[in-house]
């Protein structure tokens, strides 16, 4: 039996990026050669191993054919003759296609290398369309490569959009759409996922809320990008420069518009009331891809909030304690640097705007921290029952949110 690195270790490595896990895939050997050779399977019906030592994931050479729709119908066929190629045959993508021996000796059947050096995500064949998930991928590939100057190539494509065309993304259970997401949204540009899916068709299947903000019109003075579609991209991309790798920012990005697909057409351009209008879209969005409780949470802050941190410099002082206490801010501060970065990221991500300065983030923080100075001990009174010692704690809180603001920012 012989042994090789294949997937995305070889593919990152050849690029000059970190490589994350490995993969190898086994030639010739039966599942009792593995398991002889101290092996653990890792499931009776799968054809995958673990190294008794790396722990890590050693497959045998495998074909796979798919009769059902969707998972449905999937024979795996895994036995000492299938050869190194037929297994490469069956990946997704030509770059994820090369295979490296135990002497640095590359294997590479279908071009992955001249692929990777023309910038090409391209699929290796017809099997590419067995996995629903591969469109996902596809993309969430794009928001990662897109920066290195990565396309997808024009006959992929249209095999993307004829897999979405032919409802196949229906099929998709929400924790691999969820992790094909929270991955892209994790990644240097989460908009060529959002735009990869929407050109192939599929954004509908997978995000409606958001691929409904295509094509909706927004001021022109206050958006010169004016599609809704196209700001939520930017805004992602603008996040994932503030807040690298971090998708609880990147989600909330995503979706702090999403009210604006529900306005009424005859009122565009404007969008009067798409804070409300958006939690109930967004909501819908965390329940059918059971998005994590942390996402949510800023998410559903940003979408209501974000207005009200933009207008933050000509509010009255009780409208931003009201604001404070809207975000349950006194019991989590943390999260209010994660709402100001949301914030931050929707003023500059729009076209032309991306150095503008966003001063009410650290104001935003700085009348926090004053606020948050107050002690209840220092209100309480004798007598004072539970009421009137919220009262007194947020009359205090208002004086210093004032008081800060009177003061010139050091
Ligand atoms: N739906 C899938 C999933 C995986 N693969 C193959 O299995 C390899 C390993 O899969 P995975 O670890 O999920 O992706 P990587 O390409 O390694 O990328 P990364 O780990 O960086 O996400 C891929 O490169 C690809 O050859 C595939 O063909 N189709
Ligand atoms: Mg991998």
């Amino acid at each position: 039996m012989k042994t090789y690195l294949v997937g995305g270790a070889v593919r990152d490595r050849l690029l000059g990026l970190a490589p994350g896990d490995r993969d190898f895939v086994v030639v010739g050997a039966t599942p009792e050669a593995m398991e002889a050779a101290g092996f653990r399977p890792v499931g009776r019906d799968f054809p995958v191993f673990l190294h008794p030592d790396t722990g890590e994931e050693h497959a045998l050479a495998r074909t796979e054919r798919k009769s059902g729709r969707g998972y449905r119908g999937f024979v795996v066929h895994a036995d000492p003759a299938v050869t190194l190629e037929q297994d490469l045959e069956r990946r997704d993508f030509t770059i994820n296609a090369i295979a490296e021996d135990a002497d640095g000796n590359l294997v590479d059947p279908f071009g992955g290398v001249s692929d990777l050096e023309a910038r090409v995500l391209r699929h290796v064949g017809p099997a590419f369309v067995e996995d629903p998930l591969r469109v996902l991928r596809a993309a969430r590939f794009m928001a990662r490569f897109a920066p290195l100057g990565f396309r997808v190539a024009g006959e992929t494509q249209a095999l993307m959009r004829g897999m979405a065309a032919g409802g196949e993304l229906a099929d998709l259970v929400p924790e691999r759409v969820w992790q094909e997401l929270s991955r892209a949204l994790a990644s240097a540009r989460p908009s060529a996922f959002l735009h990869t899916l929407h050109e192939a068709g599929a954004l509908d299947a997978v995000l409606p809320e958001v691929a409904a903000l295509y094509g909706v019109p927004q001021r022109a003075e206050y958006h010169p990008e004016i599609d809704t579609g196209i700001h939520t991209g930017m805004v992602c991309d603008m996040a994932a420069t503030l807040a690298p790798g971090d998708a609880v920012v990147g989600f909330a990005a995503m979706t702090h518009d999403l009210g604006k697909a529900l306005t009424p057409p005859a009122e565009w351009p404007k969008h009067i009331g798409h804070e409300q209008r958006g939690v109930a879209p967004l909501r819908a969005l965390c329940e059918r891809l059971k998005v994590p409780s942390a996402h949510r949470e800023l998410a559903v802050l940003a979408c209501r909030e974000h207005l009200n941190v933009h207008r933050l410099f000509e509010v009255r002082d009780r409208t931003v304690h009201t604001l404070l206490e809207r975000c349950d801010a006194f019991r989590k501060p943390a999260r209010i640097a994660l709402l100001a970065t949301v914030c931050e990221a929707d003023k500059r991500g729009r076209l032309g705007l991306a150095d503008v300065p966003y001063p009410q983030g650290p104001e935003l923080l700085r009348l926090l921290d004053a606020a948050r100075a107050v002690q209840a001990r220092d209100v309480l009174r004798e007598g004072m029952t539970g009421p009137a010692i919220g009262e007194a704690l947020a009359r205090a809180r208002i004086a210093a949110i004032g008081r800060a603001r009177s003061e010139p920012v050091t």
